[in-house]
């Protein structure tokens, strides 16, 4: 990536002053808010203030990359289990993280947009999550420091699972220590190296059952408000996703009691209240539609209510498309692996 960005600077001064104006400038010369005209793809170079030299440093062009470019490991296909995004934009740089976000990123070619995941109120800052916010405190928190980014996130949800972690910590350390062997299990089992049967994934039946163990603790936490609750079990979400989806290979989705369980939809849920506009819960509410219609019908109101959350979630994540293309993106939806 420094190779083309660096190609991309050298050719143009202008993109280079646009580039020094983003977060990372070691000398902090960045502080101030940058001219936005000097992002206006109509601003001819004259109406810009380009006086002055502008110096190729190789030193401060990594530094900025590392602290603004964007590397997802979110969508994960069950046909290119390898698919990654990488790359950096200049405005969405600007962009602050919450673990709360209010607005999520759509890549479609070269093009990042930004879309509104909830109402957003004037003057309210708009954020996006930079690392990934379906997981513990812990796990993000070290995320955020370790990458470029370095900072230690003061949202409200880090401030209250800040202040309830000792009341968690013994779930929180055992959900790491199990996560990468059940996300193993998952991989797999998508990638059919082996092939699924029932019981077959015991790491992934240990996290579902912390998973449960940890939701029943957190109901009587004293005095959490039920979307605090929600952020706290958001977090943990692939605890319950691994088991739940395993289950749903190995049986081929054929009806099993009670399989949309109430959990189930608690779950997508606080999914949802924690950051909406997620690839992740659009593939979970497809593949929960998927089942309820096959245990109950295509009329029943449980498949119509998952049809109806699938489709909002869609709008947050693509922003307003005509219906048949929503539909679409929701099918196509079925093939990323709610997990990862
Ligand atoms: C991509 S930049 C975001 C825009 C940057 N704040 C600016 O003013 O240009 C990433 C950097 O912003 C800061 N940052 C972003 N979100 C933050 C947050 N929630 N709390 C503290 N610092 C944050 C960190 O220094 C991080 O390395």
């Amino acid at each position: 990536m420094f190779f083309k960005i660096s190609s991309i600077l050298k050719e143009s001064p202008r993109i280079l002053r646009q580039y020094y104006c983003l977060a990372g400038d070691e000398d902090q010369n960045n502080d101030a808010v940058p001219d936005i005209r000097m992002f206006d793809p109509s601003a001819p170079n004259d109406e810009i203030d380009m006086h002055g030299d502008i110096v190729f440093d190789e030193k401060r062009i990594i530094h900025i990359m590392n602290v603004n470019s964007f590397s997802g490991g979110v969508k994960v296909s069950r046909k290119d289990p390898e698919m990654r995004l990488t790359g950096l934009w200049l405005l969405p740089s600007f962009l602050n993280h919450s673990c709360i976000p209010n607005a999520s990123r759509l890549i479609v070619g070269e093009t990042m947009f930004i879309i509104a995941s909830r109402s957003i109120k004037p003057q309210e800052e708009i954020t996006i999550s930079y690392t990934d916010a379906m997981s513990p405190l812990k796990k993000r928190e070290k995320n955020l420091s370790e990458t470029g980014y370095g900072f230690l996130c003061r949202c409200k949800r880090c401030m209250l699972e800040r202040s309830v972690h000792h009341e968690i910590e013994k779930f929180s350390d055992r959900y790491d220590m199990l996560y990468d062997k059940a996300a193993a299990e998952v991989y797999a089992a998508v990638t059919n190296t082996i092939t699924p049967t029932l019981g077959s994934f015991p790491s992934c039946s240990e996290l579902s059952a912390l998973y449960h163990t940890l939701n029943q603790k957190v109901r009587f936490l004293k005095g959490l408000s039920r979307l605090e609750q929600q952020w706290i079990m958001g977090g943990y979400s692939c605890a319950f996703l691994g088991n739940w989806l395993l289950i749903g290979y190995a049986t081929q989705f054929t009806p099993a009691s009670n399989f949309v369980n109430s959990t189930a939809l608690e779950l997508i849920k606080a999914m949802k209240a924690t950051e909406s506009g997620l690839q992740r819960t659009l593939s979970f509410a497809t593949l929960l539609t998927m089942v309820a219609e096959k245990e109950r019908g295509k009329f029943s109101s449980l498949t119509e209510g998952l049809l109806n959350f699938a489709l909002d979630e869609c709008i947050r994540i693509y922003g307003k498309q005509r219906l048949d293309v929503s539909v679409s993106l929701i099918e196509q939806s079925a093939e990323i692996v709610p997990f990862f």
